[in-house]
């Protein structure tokens, strides 16, 4: 059963009229070695206090790419759904939904009730601003209004279509900071919407962008988004971008070094607004992670974990998990859309094969017994542009695994989706959860005073294929402990342990 509406009965929670405030005991364990060499486990109880304020803002979300397959695909799925925008097709009629969004689509458990076991909707948490509440905007090279992109993109059927464009037409994207060395050349032809002038200049541009749009549209919080194309990897170099000043000189130097996607971040750094990489290239370079930092300023990302990789972080994790042994992934897939255009440039290409490649390395470690130090699975990742297939991503996976005495298990997989109705939906749970996660306050035992989480947004991780982490911060990627992570915490914004899956009250 689902139960949408509920309080949690608490003496450790308060529910004030602007904030949630609970009291939590963390449970965790050390590891802990002594002199003469012999390990121990230490059980631990760290004691929490959270505070969530419940004033949902009015969002304002900013796409950098807005005119692109997921950019125009998701503007399309809010006002459909906004509007309650049927269409009819030839398997019947069509009803939008969010489906594809952990915040919108997926619940949790929350108990039992009379033997039946009850769920709740993510959303239902912790208060959320809602999808259809959004208000969207944002930046393209390419000057196409957005129902024009939505037309390019071709990945929603045309009776939708045709009842979105008068949504839609009036929508046109700010002009985006265009630098060919970034980007495939391929691209060029599309670029006729650029911001002019020096790179201190485009930045100054972007801030006054974002300022405009938060006038015009009267919001009350932005958050700004990348899922434009993927950037080669920037160069990574002592006195250019390794230190906040050193990054900054470098933009005010012109350093053609300095990619259009980490100016963009700089813009919204210093306007105090949330950014989130949706694509695989660094661009959060030390210098600029050392800036966000002292700015305490929300940054995630790299690359939306949609589909064949999402598949990978699951199927790898089940496999280790169970004590098998994978030594060979092969991820090979063909899709015919502007993003497997300009993935066909090998410097790009590149950018995404390091983000879909990394994906298996915590449970490859998780793993000793099966893998010695330094040994790793064959791993193959194959991307190729086939125009017609457009944004119907093919992706064919091979994973071939050791198992008992000498066996081998060999599991083959085909998988076929628009690629963007994949990641639409990410990019939504993406904003909405970096919203949410700038309205949560924290103490630990000892502190005195509330402060956020640290501002690289690790809860964020379950949608990135490359999670970005502070330093030290383990990088975790099988997805059933990146959902559970995110979970347990907004649980215990609410007071609510973490569902252990016990379940002993039925076992005796
Ligand atoms: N399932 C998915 O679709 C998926 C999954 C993971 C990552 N991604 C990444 O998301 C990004 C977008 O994917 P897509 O399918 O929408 O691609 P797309 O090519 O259709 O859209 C990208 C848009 O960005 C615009 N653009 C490029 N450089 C820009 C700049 N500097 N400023 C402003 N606009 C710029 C382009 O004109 C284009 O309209 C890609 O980097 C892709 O690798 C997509
Ligand atoms: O489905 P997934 O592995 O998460 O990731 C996708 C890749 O398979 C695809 O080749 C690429 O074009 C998309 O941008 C996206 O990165």
């Amino acid at each position: 059963m689902l139960i949408t509406d509920f309080r949690v009965d608490s003496p450790n929670v308060q529910y004030n009229e602007d904030s949630i405030v609970s009291s939590y005991q963390y449970l965790s364990s050390g590891v802990e070695r002594s002199a003469d060499g012999n390990w121990s486990v230490r059980p631990t109880a760290t004691q929490y206090e959270f505070r969530t304020s419940t004033a949902v803002p009015k969002l304002g979300v900013m796409l950098v790419g807005w005119g692109g397959n997921n950019g125009s695909t998701l503007t399309a799925g809010i006002l459909a759904n906004k509007h309650g925008i049927t269409w009819m097709t030839k398997d019947g009629l069509r009803k939008p939904n969010y489906w594809g969004s952990l915040t919108q689509a997926a619940t949790v458990r929350v108990g039992n009730y009379q033997g039946e076991e009850i769920h709740t909707p993510f959303s239902s948490l912790l208060p959320m601003v809602h999808p259809n509440d959004v208000v969207l905007g944002g930046w393209d090279i390419s000057g196409l209004n957005l129902a024009e992109a939505m037309e390019r993109a071709k990945v929603l059927d045309f009776e939708l279509q045709r009842q979105l464009v008068p949504y839609m037409q009036d929508l046109v994207p700010l002009p985006g900071i265009y630098d060919q060395d970034f980007i495939a050349a391929n691209q060029e032809e599309r670029a006729d919407n650029i911001i002019k002038g020096s790179k201190r200049e485009q930045v100054a541009t972007v801030r006054q962008q974002i300022r405009e749009f938060k006038e015009r549209t009267g919001v009350d919080r932005i958050v700004v988004l990348w899922t434009a194309n993927t950037e080669r990897y920037s160069s990574v170099e002592e006195g250019l971008n390794d230190t906040a000043e050193n990054f900054l000189s470098a933009i005010e130097r012109d350093e053609a070094e300095v990619s259009p996607s980490s100016l963009f971040a700089t813009a919204c750094i210093q306007e105090g607004v949330p950014f989130i990489n949706g694509s695989p290239q660094n661009t959060f370079v030390p210098g600029l992670i050392e800036y966000a930092v002292q700015r305490n300023v929300l940054i995630a990302g790299d690359d939306f974990k949609s589909g064949q990789t999402k598949m990978k972080s699951v199927l790898v994790d089940f496999l280790v998990g169970a004590g098998l042994k994978p030594t060979s992934i092969v991820s090979y897939n063909h899709l015919g859309n502007n993003d497997g255009m300009n993935l066909s440039a090998p410097q790009t290409f590149r950018s995404k094969e390091i983000s879909k490649s990394n994906v298996v390395d915590d449970m490859v470690a998780s793993n000793s017994i099966l893998y010695s130090q330094g040994e790793h699975p064959d791993h193959v990742v194959v991307i190729k542009y086939t125009p017609y297939v457009g944004d119907s991503k093919r992706a064919m996976d091979e994973y071939t695994s050791e198992i008992f005495m000498g066996g081998r298990n060999t599991i083959a997989m085909h998988n076929t989706c628009e690629d963007s109705l994949l990641a639409a939906p990410i990019i939504l749970d993406l904003v909405i959860l970096a919203e949410l996660v700038g309205r949560i306050q924290l103490r630990r035992d000892g502190e005195d005073a509330f402060h956020g989480f640290h501002p690289i947004a690790v809860l964020l991780s379950y949608l990135t294929k490359a999670p970005l982490v502070p330093e030290g911060t383990p990088v975790v990627n099988a997805l059933a402990k990146q959902r559970a992570m995110l979970e347990n915490v907004l649980r215990a914004c609410v007071g609510l342990p973490p569902d252990n899956n016990m379940m002993l009250e039925f076992k005796c």
